[in-house]
């Protein structure tokens, strides 16, 4: 299966998000991820469920929602009626990861574990056999445009061998950093689903971004 990418609208125009992720679906981009910060987990403030549920009407892309907020379990109903498709839940933010993630399955959602840079892989173990995703922070989540934490490449092999070994089925998305360098790295350490802001917003071409991205991995599946 070959890679998946998924541009972030943390570096879009805010003022224009409609137009935005209507231009990443012309662009052929795979996923539409979006960063949903509540300035208690991280710093940053961006955008609730109504805004994913606005964006909802406009576009068919796949809404790969990024939830970094303390207490995600009293925000999960609106996340779920707000039509995203998968929605990704960080283990430092709640104590009830196994009830939350079968609750988002439960209503035929993808479920996906995100992790810190710092935080151990043995933090989502028990996990690991019901997710559907699970995406290693390759920057400390908060901003875009930040640089590639290197020792994360360790995390995603570590991941990439326990799947093998046991079988699982979960995808490994990074998330954090990513150019057409970091994204050879991460595709060799085992990762499936590629998360790119600034790389891709910032550029002149969303679309030639898109493309440069998957090229520099088109031969390493
Ligand atoms: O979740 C986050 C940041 O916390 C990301 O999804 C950023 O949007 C990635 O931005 P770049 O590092 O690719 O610019
Ligand atoms: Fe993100």
């Amino acid at each position: 299966m070959s890679v998946k990418l998924a541009p972030s609208i943390l570096s879009a125009d805010f003022s224009d998000l409609k137009s935005e992720v209507k231009k990443l679906e012309k662009a052929g981009a795979d996923l539409v991820h979006i960063d949903i910060m509540d300035g208690c987990f991280v710093e940053n403030i961006t955008i609730g469920a109504q805004v994913v549920k606005a964006l909802r009407r406009h576009t068919n892309l796949f809404f790969d929602v990024h939830l970094m907020v303390v207490n995600p379990e009293k925000h999960i109903d609106k996340f779920i009626e707000s039509g995203a498709d998968n929605i990704t839940v960080h283990a430092e933010t709640t104590h009830h990861l196994d009830a939350l993630l079968n609750k988002i399955k439960s209503v035929g959602k993808k479920a996906s574990v995100a992790i810190n840079p710092a935080t151990p892989i043995y933090l989502i173990e028990n996990v690991l056999e019901i997710v559907d995703m699970v995406l290693v922070m390759t920057v400390n989540p908060g901003y875009g445009g930040q640089k590639f934490i290197p020792y994360t490449l360790k995390k995603i092999q570590n991941l990439s061998e326990i799947r093998k070994r046991e079988g699982y089925n979960f995808e490994i998305e990074v998330d954090g950093g990513i150019n057409e360098k970091t994204i050879v790295e991460c595709v060799k350490a085992g990762a499936d689903v590629i998360v790119a802001g600034s790389y891709v917003f910032e550029s002149e071409n969303i679309e030639k971004a898109i493309n440069k991205l998957k090229n520099s991995v088109r031969d390493l599946r």
